[in-house]
């Protein structure tokens, strides 16, 4: 809030101001002080941060060099909270190592970036803004923000007061009535103690508010982050910079600018009504001379300041770069250590650092020329008041507390006209996270230009039902032939994102212990196969069919598609992956083994169970938690599976692949390390092949799971999952996988002969299906 002083007598509370949000939501609570004289001698401003800064009081300065420092300890305080939020970030962007989105070339982006368009910046501002207000957490919302704005009359109410006492006050002083003197002097401190707890519920129910707001875009928006693998395929192809900070940071400062922002408006408005009255009574013609004057200086500060928004929006960018850039280093330690790469990296972080730097400097050159204005402005017109309303004292019109209320009225009535150009740079910093909201919401809706797929033709993704029981033979064992459709690919042409085929023509089927192969050359397409198969890209033709009957009938929706051959439906349309994979019996190993940031239960539950999740009973008895906060976020129903395997499964598990003995180095399942550090890369595939073990799919995808296991090793893995019933189709470049095999896909690099770049040979071997069976 902004503590007013109109004369050193007169002390009057204003509106809140919009960037004292901003240092809030960096969790650094400074608060902004105005002390001013009102009578033309200059106002100051005291920064005085609850939290980082509370011992000192950190500036005191004229106002124009203030708010020039108020813009670059803003900025600087962004810098320093991004390292801080390093560790929100490292679990989004997990341990891909992919290219920076956003991190590309970004010379002449200024350019190249089209300036704000208003329409589209209020549409925008809508569009993120209004769910809130609709939800269901509307009721408990309404009613917040109606206290909200109640107190906020109220302390324009206990202004208005202080207006008329300090008029009184210093009637008194100027006659020289002590008696009158003291007890204005006691109204005054009786006034201080009734009105300060007002003005200090309204920020805290602002404030608390706010938090309320945040937490529930926040899971709003990381709802339709991960859900389809909107995450993925922002990341992969680049689409939009920093998805994290926008959901961090952009959100945190979306809520409370709004928020301020709007009682500011309500406050300004009130205020408005109020002095007018006071000022008006006075003397109208200073009244008129005010509004002309206003509306010439916001004219002329939004000509000024327009280059602003963008240089905001580059800031934000530029200063997650910078973070992100950080964050890798962390996440990527062992490998630059083993490089060397120290002076590279550094001179890469320089460098985004250097981005960030040059850019706000352009920053604040345009805020500099944008206050050599707002500062005229503001103190030009100072005396104005006292030199208008000084003849009617002398001419013994007016009492001399007259002046002085006329002063802090026509202050009051200026801050309320000059919003726009007291707070330009506020708004501009706020219309800067409304756009990088705005543009994130349009791509998680699908309604951006930047679609995320905008393939005409794409590979179908079909899930359906298997057929009825295969045939038994008459001895009791399945004949191969008659064994269970799992997969087909029919006429498949595979291409990569930029358009350029990888395999022509593809038909195959798969069925239950036919356990294929896949092998080709390095960039031939085996994973990209697999992308395909598990819905992560869709460029190309053809059709892909699973046939899973296993999944729990309850968790299919009916408009889900699963049941394809029921409905006919294809599910690619509308969700490639309607459930969590490991419900249809499927499961992927990428090829880089993944750890969860939790415990060693964690990383064998993953992904099919949850523990430890917000619906925990230690948080959900907590208050502090809204409602929709607690409860899992259901997108893949994860945690719902009753057969949650217990501790003594887990502990069998981890004998069977080899890892027994990390209870005994860790002591317990549930110790939480930075698993993918403190296990070797065998390890780490090792509890793969556990999560595998615990979720037992009917068909599973391996892309080189298994390259950094000894070959020993590599064979009881696929013993066990072939001993547990799961068919399996693995990518590997090794010979020996051939022993694990039935037959194995040739991928070979694409010529121009429009011919099929591939071909299926069985393996022969007589004890292989003599394995299968086990
Ligand atoms: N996101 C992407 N956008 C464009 N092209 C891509 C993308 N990802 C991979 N590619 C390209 O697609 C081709 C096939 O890649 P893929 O990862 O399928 O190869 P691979 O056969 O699995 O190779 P390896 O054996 O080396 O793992 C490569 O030329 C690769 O550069």
């Amino acid at each position: 809030m902004i503590l007013r002083s109109q004369s050193s007598s007169v002390f009057t509370v204003s509106s809140t101001v919009i960037d004292n949000h901003t240092f809030k939501s960096h969790r650094r609570q400074l608060q902004l002080l105005d002390y001013g004289d009102g009578c033309g001698h200059g106002q100051f401003h005291v920064r005085v941060s609850k939290i980082l800064l509370s011992t000192t009081a950190v500036t005191v300065g004229s106002s124009g060099g203030s708010l020039a420092r108020r813009k670059s300890r803003n900025r600087f305080i962004n810098v320093r909270s991004s390292a801080s939020a390093s560790d929100l970030s490292s679990s989004t962007q997990s341990q891909q190592d992919i290219t920076t989105p956003g991190s590309g070339p970004d010379k002449n982006e200024e350019a190249q970036r089209p300036g704000p368009d208003l329409k589209i910046l209020l549409k925008r501002l809508w569009k993120v803004a209004a769910p809130y207000w609709f939800s269901d957490d509307k009721v408990q919302a309404r009613w917040q923000l109606a206290a909200v704005f109640a107190l906020t009359l109220g302390t324009t109410g206990i202004s208005v007061g202080f207006n008329f006492l300090g008029r009184d006050f210093y009637n008194a002083l100027a006659n020289k009535d002590q008696e009158q003197f003291t007890k204005q002097l006691l109204y005054y401190l009786g006034a201080f103690a009734g009105g300060i707890p007002v003005f200090v519920l309204r920020d805290y129910a602002k404030d608390m508010l706010s938090l309320r707001w945040r937490s529930w875009m926040t899971k709003h928006y990381m709802e339709r982050y991960l859900k389809d693998q909107s995450f993925y395929k922002i990341q992969s192809q680049s689409i939009i910079d920093n998805p994290d900070q926008r959901i961090v940071d952009d959100l945190s400062s979306f809520t409370g600018t709004a928020l301020s922002f709007s009682l500011a408006l309500f406050n300004s408005t009130v205020d408005l009504i109020s002095f007018s009255n006071i000022l008006y009574g006075i003397y109208p013609p200073l009244f008129v001379i005010l509004l002309l004057y206003s509306i010439g200086g916001t004219a002329i500060s939004v000509f000024l300041g327009k280059g602003l928004v963008n240089l905001n929006f580059l800031q934000e960018k530029k200063e997650a770069d910078f973070r992100y850039g950080l964050v890798r280093i962390r996440e990527n330690a062992e490998s630059i250590a083993f490089y060397g790469g120290e002076e590279n990296e550094m001179q890469l972080i320089l460098q985004r650092f250097r981005s960030a730097v040059e850019n706000l400097t352009k920053l604040l050159i345009a805020s500099r020329n944008l206050e050599f204005f707002t500062n005229g402005y503001r103190y030009l017109i100072q005396i104005l008041p006292a030199a208008v309303v000084a003849p009617m004292y002398f001419s013994g019109k007016i009492e001399f507390g007259v002046i002085n209320q006329s002063v802090s009225a026509f202050n009051h009535i200026l801050g309320d006209f000059s919003i726009i150009v007291y707070q330009f740079q506020a708004i501009s910093a706020f219309s800067a996270i409304i756009d990088r909201l705005g543009e994130f919401d349009d791509l998680l809706d699908g309604s951006a230009p930047k679609v995320l797929s905008n393939i005409s033709e794409e590979i179908r993704l079909m899930y359906s039902h298997r057929e009825s029981s295969p045939l038994l033979e008459s001895n009791g064992s399945m004949a191969p032939d008659k064994r269970q459709k799992l997969l087909e690919i029919e006429n498949m042409t595979l291409g990569a994102p930029n358009g350029a085929t990888l395999v022509r023509d593809l038909t195959l089927i798969v069925k239950e212990k036919e356990h294929l192969l896949v092998m080709g050359p390095s960039g031939c397409g085996k994973t990209s196969l697999l992308r395909v198969l598990a819905g992560l890209w869709n460029v190309g033709k053809g059709k892909i069919t699973f046939y899973i009957k296993d999944y729990p009938e309850q968790l299919v929706s009916p408009n889900e598609g699963l049941t394809e051959a029921d409905t006919g439906e294809d599910v690619s349309k509308e969700n490639n992956r309607p459930l969590n994979k490991n419900y249809q019996g499927i499961f992927f190993l990428p090829q880089r083994p993944y750890m969860v940031l939790g415990t060693l239960r964690q990383q064998l539950l993953y992904p099919t169970w949850a523990e430890g999740s917000v619906t925990s009973a230690g948080h959900a008895e907590s208050n502090v938690f809204p409602s929709f906060l607690t409860g899992a976020l259901n997108i893949n129903n994860v945690g719902e599976n009753p057969d949650k395997p217990t501790t003594d499964d887990l502990i069998q598990v981890l004998d069977k692949v080899g890892l027994g003995y990390l209870l005994t180095r860790f002591s317990s399942l549930d110790i939480t390390c930075e698993w993918s550090s403190v296990l070797s890369l065998g390890e780490q595939q090792r509890i793969a092949f556990a999560r595998l073990l615990l979720s037992r799919p009917k068909l599973v995808l391996l892309d080189e799971s298994t390259s950094a296991l000894d070959e020993a090793n590599e064979a009881r893995l696929y013993k066990l999952i072939a001993g547990a019933g799961i068919t399996y189709i693995s990518i590997g470049h090794r010979r020996t996988l051939r022993n694990h095999h039935n037959s194995i896909l040739h991928i070979s690099k694409l010529s121009d002969d429009n011919q099929r770049n591939w071909n299926i040979e069985p393996i022969m071997r007589d004890d292989l299906y003599e394995l299968s069976k086990q």
